[in-house]
């Protein structure tokens, strides 16, 4: 087996599927079934959850908000998903528990780095909520910084583009897609799939990342088992 233990980072925006906001349970329920193909072959996953489907904290700055304030909300918003995200695996046997990195007693455990391995260990998924519990950072830098903790192999980026590309292909139809490139190849460019904390801390821990559509059911198991699917920065 290629990976023994993945670091799987949702964006908030890919749970929304083709709505406008929020979150479609279709599209939850389908990650639910790629993440149980993943564990019932034996391989750890533990998972961080985006929050942009409900909130952001540069936007809410942007209207006017106080940064911090708004970013404790994006933080939140990020749990709710977490919490959809764990009642779809759970309806399909998979065994989970959510840790956040801000305390919410009522809802889910605290982030605790020893115990989050141990669920692992014992075939647990660990989502992590509310990102690193800090104003100023994403989800994508607590991905990065959760599986350079739990020492998972790979931080795999499952996102509604199947990889990264010359510039944003939302915005760029020309742009073309690299199978593989450096990590200081996306900071020449200037590439911002995944923001600049993230990458460093990742170039840093000499921990690989890949960015690939989890849209496209079967995806995640394919890229799990080693197949090449999306692009992978080392
Ligand atoms: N060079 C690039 N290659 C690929 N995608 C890019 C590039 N530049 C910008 N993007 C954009 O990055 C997005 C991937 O980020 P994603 O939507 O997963 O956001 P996020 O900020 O991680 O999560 P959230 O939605 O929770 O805030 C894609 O939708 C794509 O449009
Ligand atoms: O460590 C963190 C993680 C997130 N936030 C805030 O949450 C929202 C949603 O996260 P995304 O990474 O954009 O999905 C983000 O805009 C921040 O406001 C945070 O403050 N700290």
């Amino acid at each position: 087996m290629k990976y023994k233990r993945i670091l799987l980072k949702l964006s908030g925006e890919s749970l929304m599927g083709d709505k406008q906001y929020g979150i479609d349970n279709n599209r939850v329920q389908q990650y639910a079934q790629d993440i149980k193909t993943v564990i019932d072959a034996g391989i750890e996953v533990a998972i961080v959850v985006g929050g942009g489907n409900i909130f952001r904290g540069l936007s809410a700055e942007k209207s006017g908000m106080e940064r911090a304030q708004a970013d404790y909300m994006g933080m939140l918003a990020t749990v709710i998903n977490c919490m959809a995200l764990q009642s779809a695996m759970e309806d399909i046997g998979i065994d989970t528990r959510l840790q956040s990195a801000i305390k919410m007693e009522q809802i889910c455990e605290p982030y605790i780095r020893r115990r989050a391995m141990a669920h692992l260990q014992s075939g647990k998924v660990v989502i992590f909520g509310a990102g690193t519990g800090n104003p100023y950072f994403t989800t994508d830098t607590a991905a990065s910084l959760r599986a350079i903790e739990i020492k998972a192999d790979v931080v795999m980026k499952g996102t509604r583009v199947d990889g990264i590309y010359t510039a944003d292909p939302e915005k760029d139809p020309t742009a073309t897609r690299y199978d593989e490139i450096s990590f200081q190849e996306v900071y020449d460019k200037g590439l911002n799939v995944m923001d600049m904390t993230a990458i460093t801390l990742c170039k840093e821990n000499k921990l690989p990342i890949v960015v690939f559509d989890m849209n496209k059911e079967g995806n995640f198991i394919k890229l799990a088992q080693g197949e090449q699917v999306g692009t992978v920065v080392r």
